[in-house]
């Protein structure tokens, strides 16, 4: 038999129906929904009379703008309207929900693999544009408009153009101090954020195979930064290992039989795509971001570049914005940028190995007078999970604040924002204008050298850090 992709295997499995060259309607097999993308497709529902298909493979959480600090007291109107309009709903068509009161609660991104929803040869689709962090697992995940939702709820299926398949191959072995965070921003730095246009991407090679489940969903979780319509990894042994146990796997034999099934979908030896890009792994750094979108960044021993250095008028012209808007002198160190605010959070970010990570370096120390630091888990569970780790001391005696579950500071949608012209050293996944709050800044970076910054006040490079711990 002919070679082939996950993305082919995965995708010929859900045709239900397809004429000629035309979309394909494909099978859905998971559908996750949160507060802010949902309202309307429900009353469309109401108002076609029409039911949700598959209710058992839905399922609803509440992330965007609920508060981390006092969750049960929504003061904001519109968020308030929506995380009630999400509890009625779900009553109302019988759909499982992860309230507020829930332990399950937490970003969907999170949440969905935690619970074990998310599972290699999935279709997997949420009205959220990280949809893209299930492809982690090997399964084919990606985000939809808010009509698409109400097509999904009402059918169970979704009308989809074959995307192209590519392959980005990340050669050899990441140094011990970079970060799947640093893989994917320097990925982005030297491809930009359109070249996974009308692409799902696989991403594949040694770096990648050495990667936990969690530094997985940080690398596809970005995919969309980079325009990608999904990004994925061929499940392994990795894979099969954290879902073994989970509360939605199938136990005993059964697990061992989708195990083998799960096993069967990687890529085959000599599979053919569309196209293929390289990255080195053994000569990254960490990285930072420097401008408004993820691709504007330079590793932390680098410099904001100059204006001089870009040929390209209109290429000049967006830098000049870009480091007007962030403040920057062009030329300056990047360790020389200044950072009032840090975020570890976000579904990037969030997991109880960044939250470890994060933690292992400010052990002891203290957070600089000049910034202000908040750690927000993923999820309850990971919340739980850090506490009985004695994380949240950690955290809390640095002078970190460590709150509840939510998508946090990573969007202006609740009430943790970036004051105007602050920096913030943020473990999310996107720097645009306005993003974490009005003419706020965001660098975006691994929850390392969120930690750093918290302790020093400006960008260090984690790796001296590493080496002061060993004297
Ligand atoms: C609010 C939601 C629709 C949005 C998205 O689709 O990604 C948000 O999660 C984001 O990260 O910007
Ligand atoms: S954490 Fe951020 S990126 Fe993720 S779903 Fe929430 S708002 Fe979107």
């Amino acid at each position: 038999m002919t070679p082939q992709t996950i993305i082919d295997k995965v995708w010929n499995n859900h045709v239900v129906h397809q004429e000629g060259n035309n979309p394909a309607l494909l099978y859905i097999d998971l559908h996750l929904i949160h507060e802010v993308t949902s309202p309307q497709a429900f009353e469309g529902l109401r108002l076609t009379g029409r039911k949700v298909r598959r209710p058992e493979r839905t399922f609803a959480t509440m992330d965007h703008n609920v508060p981390t600090v006092n969750r049960f007291n929504i003061t904001d109107e519109i968020a308030k309207k929506q995380i009630d309009t999400l509890a009625s709903n779900c009553k109302e068509f019988g759909i499982r929900l992860a309230d507020l009161k829930s332990k399950d609660q937490g970003i969907v991104h999170v949440i969905g693999p935690e619970l074990g929803l998310t599972q290699p040869g999935k279709t997997i689709v949420c009205g959220d544009s990280h949809t893209s962090t299930h492809g982690a697992f090997g399964a084919l995940a990606f985000g939809i408009g808010t009509s698409e939702v109400e097509h999904v709820l009402a059918t169970q299926s979704l009308w989809q153009k074959k995307p192209k398949t590519l392959n980005v191959h990340v050669k050899g072995p990441k140094p011990a101090a970079v970060s799947a965070k640093d893989i994917i921003l320097a990925i982005i730095q030297k491809y930009g954020v359109r070249f996974g246009t009308g692409y799902i991407i696989e991403f594949t090679g040694e770096a990648i195979k050495e990667l936990s489940m969690e530094e997985r969903m940080t690398i596809c979780n970005m995919s969309i930064e980079a325009g990608a319509k999904a990004g994925l990894i061929s499940p392994d042994e990795t894979t099969v290992e954290y879902l073994r146990g989970r509360p939605y796997c199938p136990e005993g034999e059964e697990f061992e039989k989708v195990a083998k099934e799960w096993l069967s979908l990687a890529s085959d030896e000599g599979a053919v795509y569309d196209d293929t890009i390289e990255l080195d792994a053994p000569s990254l750094e960490p990285v930072v971001t420097w401008g408004t979108n993820p691709a504007m960044s330079s590793f932390v021993t680098g410099k904001v570049p100059k204006l001089e250095e870009v040929a390209n008028e209109n290429e000049r012209e967006n830098l000049r914005r870009a480091l007007e808007y962030m403040g920057l002198t062009p030329g300056m160190p990047i360790t020389d940028i200044p950072v009032q605010h840090v975020f570890i959070g976000s579904c990037t970010n969030s997991r109880l190995s960044d939250l470890r990570q994060a933690a292992n370096l400010i052990k002891g120390k203290k957070v600089s007078d000049q910034v202000t630091a908040i750690v927000v888990p993923g999820s309850q569970k990971v919340k739980e999970a850090a506490e009985q780790e004695g994380l949240d001391q950690v955290f809390k005696e640095a002078g970190f604040e460590w709150r509840e579950s939510g998508c946090s500071m990573c969007l202006g949608m609740n009430p943790d924002l970036v004051p105007e012209g602050e920096h913030c050293a943020s473990t999310s996944n996107r720097n645009f204008e306005g993003r974490q709050g009005k003419n706020a800044r965001t660098h975006l970076v691994s929850p390392e050298m969120a930690a750093a910054a918290a302790l020093h006040g400006r960008f260090v490079d984690v790796r001296n850090l590493r080496e002061e711990a060993l004297v």
